[in-house]
C-alpha cells in the first residue's frame, strides 16, 4: 500500500506485557490456537460478510519492530532487556488459515484461526480484530442496501464522513468486495481498484451564473459522463428543465443519449416519479435518474415499494459508519494449545453467559450444500483431523437443544477456511478485488431467501461435529 505506515506497535498495550511475561515464564515458544469469531449480526441481520484479510496478511508479513518501536519501548521501563533483543528480530512464523473474503458467515464459527508461539499469536491480536471487524461491518452493511437496491447500481459516497482516512479508503474497499458497483473515493481505486466515480457537487452549480449555463459547460467537458445535479434551486421547475435543455443541445447533437441527473433532496418518490415523466416527454427515455440523501437499506426498500423511479443510488454516512449498528464484535479466543511433544490440549473459556462459552480445540468449518438445490443449508464445525464423507449419512444436531437430530444425504460439504500462512511464508495471494465482489456476489446466492430478511431472518444453523460437542462438555464438566 502507497506510504505504508509502520503499524508494529498498534497493538493493545497488553499483548506486549503478556509478551514480556511469556517470555520470562517459558511460554514463549508454546504453540496456541486462536480462533477469531463474532456473536451477533449487526442489524439483526441473517449473516455476516468477512472481509479485511489481504490487510492482516500485509500487516502479519510486515511485522517489524524498529530501532524506534524498540527504544520507545525501552523507555516504558517494563520490558526486560532480553525480551527488546528478542523483539528486534521478531517475526511471524506460526500458520494462519481464513475464508476468503466476501465469504458469507455466522455468529459462532471461527472465520480465521492461528497457529502460532505464544507471544507471536497474542501480539497480533489488535490488529487483526480491528480490521477484520472493520472490513466486515462495512462489508455487511453494504450488502443489504445493495440487496435492498434489487439490482439498481450502489456507489459508495461517504469518505467525507468517514472516521479517518483509513475508515473511507478501506470502507470503500470493503463496500466494493460486498457489491457496491463504484466509490466516489479516488484513493480506492488507485490502490484496490474499486472503480471511483461520481456526479457533480451542488457548488459547481452555484458557480456559475445560471444552472443552465452550469450543466450545459459539464455537458460540454465530460459529454460521456454527464449527471447533472438537479436540486440546487428547484427540482421540478429548475433542474430538471435545465438539463433537458442541457443534453438536448450538448449531447443528442452528437448522438449521446446516455446520461442522467441526480436528486439528493426532498421526497424521492414523487421528484424521481415527475423527474421520469418529464425527460420521457422530452424524449431523454435513456437517461438515468441516481438518488441520494441518507440513504440506507430500510429508505432504499421503502422509496422502491413506494414505485420510485431510482435507477441508482449513491449512499455515504449510513454506509461507511454503517450508522445504525456500528460495531462487529468479532473476538480473538484461545482454543487449545500443544504440550511439548505436539499433543493439542483444547482450551475453553467459560462464562455465565451461555452464548459467551467458547468452542475448544483445532477445529475445521464446513458448509453443507443441498445438491438438489445447491443452497447451503448448515455449516459444522469439527475437529481438525475430521473428515465429513460426502458418501455417507450426515447427523446433525442443534448443540443447544441436542435431542433435535436429522440426517442428511445427497450433499457436499467445502470447507471453509484455506491456509494463508504456513510457518511464517504466505501461502495465500488475494484475487483481484472484482474476483472477490463476484465470489462475495456467487456465494450469497447459495443462501435461502430466508437468511437473507432484513427482519428476523432464518436462523441458519451452525452446528458442531459430535466429536468436538464431547470436548466440549467434557470441559465444562471439568471446570465445574
Ligand atoms: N419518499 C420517501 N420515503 C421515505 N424516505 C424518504 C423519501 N424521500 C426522501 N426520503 C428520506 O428522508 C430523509 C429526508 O431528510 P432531510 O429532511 O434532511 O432531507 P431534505 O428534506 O431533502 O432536506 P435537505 O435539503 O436538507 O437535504 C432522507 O433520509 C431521505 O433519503
Ligand atoms: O447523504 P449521504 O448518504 O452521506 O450521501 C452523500 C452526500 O454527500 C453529499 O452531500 P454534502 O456533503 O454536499 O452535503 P448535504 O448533506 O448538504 O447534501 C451528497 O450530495 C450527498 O447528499
Ligand atoms: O459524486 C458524487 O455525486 C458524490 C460524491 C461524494 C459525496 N456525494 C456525492
Amino acid at each position: 500500500m502507497k506510504d505504508h505506515m509502520n503499524y508494529t506497535l498498534l497493538c493493545d498495550f497488553y499483548e506486549l506485557t503478556m509478551g514480556n511475561g511469556y517470555f520470562q515464564t517459558g511460554h514463549a515458544g508454546q504453540i496456541c490456537y486462536f480462533d477469531v469469531f463474532f456473536r451477533n449480526v449487526p442489524d439483526g441481520g441473517g449473516f455476516a460478510i468477512a472481509a479485511g484479510l489481504e490487510q492482516v496478511a500485509d500487516y502479519i508479513e510486515r511485522l517489524r519492530f524498529d530501532e524506534e518501536d524498540i527504544s520507545y519501548l525501552r523507555g516504558k521501563g517494563c520490558f526486560c532487556a532480553e525480551f527488546l533483543e528478542y523483539l528486534k528480530t521478531f517475526r511471524f512464523t506460526g500458520d494462519i488459515w481464513a475464508v476468503p473474503e466476501g465469504t458469507p458467515i455466522f455468529p459462532g464459527e471461527p472465520f480465521l484461526t492461528v497457529r502460532a508461539p505464544a507471544i507471536e499469536a497474542q501480539f497480533i491480536e489488535t490488529f487483526l480484530l480491528l480490521t477484520l471487524n472493520h472490513q466486515s461491518l462495512i462489508a455487511t452493511k453494504t450488502n443489504r442496501i445493495v440487496r435492498a437496491a434489487g439490482g439498481r447500481p450502489v456507489s459508495e459516497f461517504g469518505s467525507r464522513r468517514a472516521q479517518g482516512p483509513d475508515a473511507a479508503i478501506l470502507g470503500a474497499r470493503a463496500s466494493y468486495i460486498a457489491g457496491c458497483a463504484g466509490t466516489a473515493c479516488t484513493l480506492a481505486d488507485e490502490i484496490y481498484g474499486a472503480p471511483a466515480g461520481g456526479t457533480m457537487a451542488h457548488s459547481w452549480v452555484q458557480m456559475f451564473p445560471d444552472e443552465y449555463t452550469a450543466f450545459k459547460t459539464y455537458c460540454q467537458l465530460y459529454p460521456h459522463s454527464a449527471t447533472l445535479l438537479v436540486d440546487t434551486y428547484n427540482v421540478l421547475k429548475s433542474g430538471v428543465p435545465n438539463a433537458i435543455r442541457a443534453f438536448q443541445e450538448v449531447l443528442l447533437p452528437q448522438g449521446i443519449t446516455s446520461c442522467a441527473i441526480r436528486l439528493d433532496s426532498g421526497d424521492l418518490t414523487y421528484l424521481s416519479r415527475k423527474a421520469r415523466k418529464m425527460l420521457d416527454a422530452a424524449g431523454l427515455t435513456e437517461c438515468k435518474i441516481v438518488a441520494s440523501n441518507s440513504l440506507d437499506e430500510y429508505i432504499i426498500r421503502d422509496l422502491l415499494l413506494q414505485g420510485a423511479r431510482i435507477d441508482s443510488f449513491g449512499v455515504g454516512e449510513r454506509l461507511i459508519t454503517s450508522k445504525s449498528e456500528p460495531v462487529f464484535g468479532g473476538v480473538y479466543k484461545l482454543a487449545a494449545v500443544e504440550d511439548g511433544a505436539g499433543n493439542i490440549i483444547p482450551k475453553i473459556k467459560i462464562s455465565e453467559n451461555a452464548a459467551k462459552i467458547t468452542n475448544p480445540h483445532f477445529k475445521k468449518v464446513y458448509r453443507l450444500f443441498e445438491n438438489d438445490t445447491g443452497k447451503a443449508f448448515a455449516d459444522l464445525i469439527t475437529l481438525h483431523d475430521e473428515v465429513v464423507e460426502e458418501s455417507q449419512p450426515l447427523e446433525l444436531f442443534d448443540p443447544d437443544a441436542t435431542w433435535k437430530r436429522k440426517t442428511f444425504t445427497d450433499f457436499t460439504a467445502k470447507e471453509l477456511l484455506v491456509p494463508v500462512f504456513q510457518r511464517g511464508r504466505r501461502v495465500y495471494r488475494s484475487p483481484s478485488i472484482l474476483e472477490m465482489r463476484t465470489y462475495c456476489a456467487a456465494q450469497i446466492d447459495l443462501l435461502w431467501d430466508e437468511v437473507k430478511r432484513f427482519e428476523n431472518p432464518h436462523n441458519y444453523y451452525v452446528d458442531l461435529s459430535q466429536k468436538l460437542w464431547d470436548i466440549k462438555q467434557q470441559l465444562l464438566k471439568g471446570r465445574r
